[in-house]
């Protein structure tokens, strides 16, 4: 019975992946790609066996788990593992995100229709309203809201009793979270970046599911330029599947990978264009810095959240960039990156350079 539920939905999986191949439809392919079950997920080993424990103990208190926060750089697999938990739940899911709820109303509708141990996933929940962030705490706690009727010195607050549910919190920036809200998560998940071994399972596992035939060190190549971020990991299997197909006889090889890479400008460190010109600017226009956040995204033209939150994770994590309380500061490595002799002062972490502050 649970085979057969199983194998249909398997079909139904490779059905929507055709179809989203086909329309080349690249969100649909990422999505079709999603591992669905936590055995499915690769790498995160610690992430997966303390989640794992806290479902199976829900599951077998027959209750709704603990309210879970994912957090982590966009790409990791936060939407992936709250599909997850509804699933392994076998719990319907329910959507939405902090930039949708602008009034504590929208949610109010949201939590008025939920039932008994449904998963609300609220995606970057850091961009909720102060509002809604405060009925929120009420709902995760007490399994209540008061909805205030009317405005003024007449407004009442009615209170309503809500079904209990799980809610899932995804964010790229944990640091954004005010604490009354972080606390009332029963567990929270940190998602690092992954390591190249296991993005290679991951684009071996893709590549099966797509079709595209490659050989270890085609796949390898793929791995150690994804940034640690199965998303990009994806992502890059796809555009070299494209040149292969194109340039050469359809297989992934180390050279096909390699001159595809090159030309979606992927370095071979997995750097991309914005990481090399936040390092670049760092070096060349800062001195190395140290330089404000705002200051560097400026220079390279981007959005500050940008910066912070898609290169800057990556660059940390790889001793290009280092965080100061003045400012970041370019590291040897980010110099010696850039063919760049590494100036003395780099070395001591910026020395005297001038000021910025944020
Ligand atoms: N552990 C994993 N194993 C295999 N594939 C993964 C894993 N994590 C993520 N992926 C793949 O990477 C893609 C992106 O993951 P996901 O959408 O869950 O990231 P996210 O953390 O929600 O990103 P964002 O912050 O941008 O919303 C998915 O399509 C999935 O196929
Ligand atoms: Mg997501």
């Amino acid at each position: 019975m649970y085979d057969e539920h199983l194998e249909a939905a398997e079909e139904q999986h490779l059905r929507s992946l055709t179809a989203a191949e086909a329309e080349g439809d690249e969100r649909a392919v990422e999505a079709a790609l999603r591992p669905r079950t936590l055995d499915e997920v690769v790498g995160q080993s610690r992430v997966r066996a303390q989640l794992g424990l806290v479902l199976e103990a829900a599951r077998r208190r027959g209750r709704a788990p603990d309210h879970v926060l994912l957090s982590g750089p966009p790409g990791l697999g936060k939407t992936t593992l709250a599909m997850i938990i509804a699933a392994e739940m076998s719990a319907p899911l329910r959507l939405t995100s902090g930039p949708a709820i602008t009034h504590a109303g929208d949610l109010a509708a949201i939590l008025s229709g939920m039932n008994e141990g449904d998963v609300l996933f609220v995606d970057e929940i850091h961009r909720m309203s102060r509002p809604a962030e405060e009925m929120l705490y009420m709902a995760m706690e007490d399994f209540r809201v008061d909805v205030v009727i009317g405005k003024g010195p007449g407004a009442t607050a009615i209170p309503l009793e809500i079904p209990s549910f799980t809610l899932v919190g995804a964010t790229t920036r944990a640091g954004l979270l005010p604490g009354p809200l972080r606390d009332r998560f029963g567990f929270t998940a940190h998602l690092e970046f992954y390591e190249p071994h296991e993005l290679d399972l991951i684009v071996h596992r893709s590549a099966g599911l797509l079709g595209v035939e490659l050989t270890g060190d085609g796949a390898a190549e793929i791995a150690s330029r994804s940034r640690g971020t199965p998303r990009i990991a994806n992502r890059l299997l796809r555009r070299v599947r494209d040149y292969a197909q194109v340039r050469a006889d359809g297989v992934v090889t180390l050279p096909v990978s390699q001159a595809a890479l090159d030309l979606y400008e992927v370095d071979e460190l997995g750097l991309d264009r914005l990481d090399r010109s936040v390092i670049d600017v760092l070096c060349r226009r800062f001195g190395g810095g140290p330089v404000g956040i705002s200051t560097l995204a400026v220079a390279v033209g981007e959005e500050r959240e940008t910066v912070e939150e898609v290169a800057e994770p990556f660059l940390v994590r790889n001793g290009f960039l280092a965080r100061t309380p003045r400012g970041r500061v370019a590291t040897p490595a980010a110099w010696q990156h850039l063919g760049l002799a590494v100036p003395p002062s780099a070395v001591l972490g910026g020395g005297d350079a001038p000021l910025f502050d944020d």
